[in-house]
C-alpha cells in the first residue's frame, strides 16, 4: 500500500497529526481535572487556591477535545475513502488490462470480492493499526517523559507498557488471527462468487431442481466465514483483555511507585492524582487497534489478493515503442501458429490470409476448427504462438492496442449487451451518432421494426445482459451496435445468429451496403447468398482453403 499511502501523505499525516491532539487533548482534561480536583481539595481549608485558571482551562481541553475528535474523524476517514477510491481505480485499469484468457482463469464474482470486500478490508490498516499505534507511541513516549521528570521509575514503566501495548501484543494478535483473517477473506470471496453464478444459472438450476444443493453450497460457504470472523473477533476481545491487564499493572505501579515518594514529600498529591488519571485517558487509545490488529489477517490477505491482480502482467501488451497504423490499408496473417494452453492439437497451423482494403472475405468451417480464434488473433485478443499480422504493413505487435481496436471492430459470439437502454448501448459503438444514424444501423440490423414498436422506443430499458431483449434481439442489436463503428475493419464472427433464415438473407444481401467500402471478415456457418462477399474461405486443418 506504500505507493497509495505516499500519494494521500498530506491528508493521511493531517488525520494523524490531529489523532494525535485529540488523544492528547483527552489525556490533558483527566490530567488537568485530576489534579484541580485533589488540589481544590487539599488547599479547601486554606481558601487560597485559584479556582479560575484551572477551570477554563478544563472547559477549554473539552472543548478542544470535541472540535478535534470531529475533525479528525472527517480527515481520517475522508483520506481513507479517497485512498480506497484510488485503489479501486487502479484495480479496475488492472483488471481491464487482461486478456479474456487471462480473465477467465478467475471467477467473475472473485473479481468483484477483490474489487470490493478486499479493498475495504484495507481500511483497517491506516484507520485501525497505524494511526492508533503511532499516536500510542508519540504520546506514551510524551507522557513517561513527564511522568519520569517527577517520578522516574514510573516513567520507564509507562513507556514500557505502551512499548508493549502497542507493539508487542498487536504483532502477537496479528499473528494469531492471521490464518483466520485468511479463511474469512476466501470464505466472503467463495460466497460472493457463488450468489453470482446461482443468480445467472438460475432458471437451469431450478430446471435441474438443484437448488436445494445450491441452497446447502451457500449455506457451507457462510457458515465457514462466520466462524473465521469468530475466530478474529475472540482475537480482538483478547486483545482489548491484555490492553487493561497492561493498564491494570502499568496504573498499580504508578500509584505503588508514587506513594513511596508522596511519603518521602517527593511528590505532590495533586499531581500524583492527574498522573493517575491521564494514564487512564491514554490506554483507550489501544482500543481500536487491538481490534485492527486482530483484523490484520484479513487485511494481510486481502492486501495479496488485490497485489496478485495488481502485479499479474498482460498475455497481450504494447511494446514501449509503437508504430501507428495507417489509416487504411490491407490485413494480412503470414504463417499464423495458435494452440490453447493444454490442447493436444494447434488450432491454427501455418495459416495465411490477405483482405484487401475494402474487400469482404466469408470464412466458413467445421465448427470449432478455429474461425473465432482466427478473428481474436486479428483483434489481438491473443498473440499468435508463430506467424504475423500486418495492418497496411505494420505488425499489429507493435502497434497501440488502442488504436488498432479503432481501425477494427469484432462481433463476437459473446458480444454482451450493456445494462442500460437501447440508444446507451448503440452508443457504445459510436458516442458521436446521430438519431439518423442510430435508426439506419438498426434497419441493417433488422431490428427497426421492433423498437418502433416499443413505448419507450431507443429508451427501452434492455435489463442487465439484455435480459429483457430475446437472444435474437440481443444479437441484432449487437449487431447494430457493430454497424455504427467507424472502423475500416469489421470482423464478424456468426453476425446473424439468433436470425432466422429470410432475416440472414436479407442482412447479407444488404451487407455490401451496409459495410460501404469497409474491410470485412466474416466467419459464418450460414448459407451466404451471391454477392454477400467477394471470396469464400475454408478453415480446415489450421488453414484456409479457397471454395
Ligand atoms: N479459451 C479456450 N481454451 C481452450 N480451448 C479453446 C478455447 N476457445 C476455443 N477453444 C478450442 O479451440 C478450437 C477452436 O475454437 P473456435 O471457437 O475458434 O472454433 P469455431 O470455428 O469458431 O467454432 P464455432 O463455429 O462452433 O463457433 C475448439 O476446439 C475449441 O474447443
Amino acid at each position: 500500500m506504500l505507493p497509495w499511502l505516499a500519494r494521500r501523505r498530506r491528508s493521511l499525516l493531517a488525520a494523524l497529526l490531529l489523532a494525535c491532539c485529540t488523544v492528547a487533548a483527552g489525556v490533558g482534561l483527566l490530567s488537568v481535572a485530576g489534579w484541580f480536583l485533589t488540589a481544590a481539595f487539599l488547599a479547601g481549608a486554606k481558601l487560597a487556591f485559584d479556582l479560575f485558571a484551572p477551570s477554563a482551562l478544563v472547559r477549554g481541553l473539552a472543548m478542544a477535545r470535541i472540535a478535534l475528535r470531529y475533525a479528525e474523524r472527517v480527515t481520517g476517514h475522508g483520506a481513507t475513502l479517497d485512498l480506497l477510491a484510488d485503489m479501486r481505480t487502479a484495480v479496475f485499469g488492472a483488471i481491464m488490462r487482461l486478456s479474456p484468457a487471462q480473465l477467465a482463469g478467475y471467477r467473475d464474482g472473485d473479481l468483484v470480492a477483490r474489487l470490493a470486500g478486499d479493498i475495504d478490508a484495507l481500511d483497517t490498516l491506516y484507520l485501525l493499526v497505524i494511526v492508533p499505534a503511532l499516536t500510542a507511541l508519540a504520546l506514551g513516549g510524551g507522557f513517561s517523559l513527564i511522568t519520569g521528570a517527577w517520578l522516574p521509575p514510573a516513567g520507564w514503566l509507562v513507556l514500557a507498557a505502551m512499548l508493549v501495548a502497542a507493539c508487542v501484543v498487536p504483532y502477537c494478535l496479528a499473528r494469531a488471527a492471521g490464518a483466520s483473517g485468511r479463511r474469512a477473506q476466501e470464505a466472503a470471496s467463495a460466497a460472493r462468487a457463488f450468489v453470482h453464478e446461482a443468480v445467472q444459472a438460475h432458471a437451469d438450476l431450478a430446471a435441474f431442481a438443484a437448488e436445494p444443493r445450491a441452497d446447502a453450497r451457500f449455506g457451507d460457504a457462510v457458515r465457514s466465514l462466520a466462524n473465521a470472523r469468530d475466530s478474529v473477533a475472540a482475537a480482538g476481545s483478547a486483545g482489548q483483555f491484555a490492553q487493561q491487564l497492561i493498564m491494570g499493572g502499568c496504573l498499580a505501579g504508578l500509584l505503588w511507585l508514587g506513594l513511596d515518594a508522596f511519603r518521602a514529600g517527593a511528590l505532590d498529591g495533586a499531581v500524583w492524582a492527574g498522573l493517575v488519571l491521564g494514564l487512564l485517558a491514554l490506554f483507550e487509545v489501544l482500543g481500536p487497534l487491538m481490534r485492527g490488529a486482530a483484523r490484520l489477517g484479513t487485511a494481510a490477505a486481502a492486501g495479496a489478493r488485490v497485489s496478485a491482480l495488481l502485479h499479474e502482467p498482460p498475455a497481450v501488451a504494447d511494446e514501449p515503442e509503437v508504430r501507428a497504423l495507417p489509416p487504411h490499408g490491407a490485413l494480412q496473417a503470414s504463417g499464423l501458429e495458435y494452440s490453447y494452453p493444454g490442447a493436444a492439437r494447434p488450432v491454427l497451423a501455418g495459416l495465411d490470409l490477405r483482405v484487401g482494403p475494402g474487400e469482404r472475405v466469408g470464412i466458413v468451417g467445421e465448427s470449432g476448427c478455429g474461425k473465432s480464434t482466427l478473428l481474436a488473433l486479428l483483434m489481438r485478443i491473443h498473440d499468435p504462438s508463430a506467424g504475423a499480422i500486418s495492418y497496411g504493413g505494420v505488425p499489429i505487435r507493435l502497434a497501440a492496442q488502442r488504436e488498432l481496436h479503432a481501425r477494427c471492430t469484432l462481433l463476437s459470439q459473446h458480444s454482451p449487451v450493456f445494462m442500460g437502454t437501447l440508444r446507451s448501448n448503440l452508443l457504445l459503438g459510436d458516442p458521436q451518432a446521430d438519431e439518423a444514424r442510430l435508426w439506419q444501423a438498426l434497419q441493417q440490423a433488422r431490428l427497426a421494426d421492433f423498437v418502433r414498436s416499443l413505448d419507450h422506443g431507443l429508451d427501452t430499458w434492455v435489463g442487465e445482459a439484455g435480459r429483457l431483449l430475446s437472444v435474437g434481439q440481443a444479437r441484432r442489436l449487437c449487431l447494430a451496435r457493430a454497424i455504427l463503428a467507424p472502423a475500416a475493419v469489421w470482423l464478424l464472427d456468426e453476425p446473424t445468429a439468433g436470425l432466422d433464415e429470410q432475416a440472414q438473407q436479407a442482412f447479407f444481401g444488404d451487407l455490401g451496403r451496409a459495410a460501404a467500402g469497409r474491410t470485412v471478415v466474416l466467419a459464418t456457418h450460414a448459407r451466404l447468398p451471391a454477392g454477400a462477399v467477394d471470396r469464400v474461405l475454408r478453415l480446415e486443418g489450421g488453414r484456409l482453403h479457397s471454395c
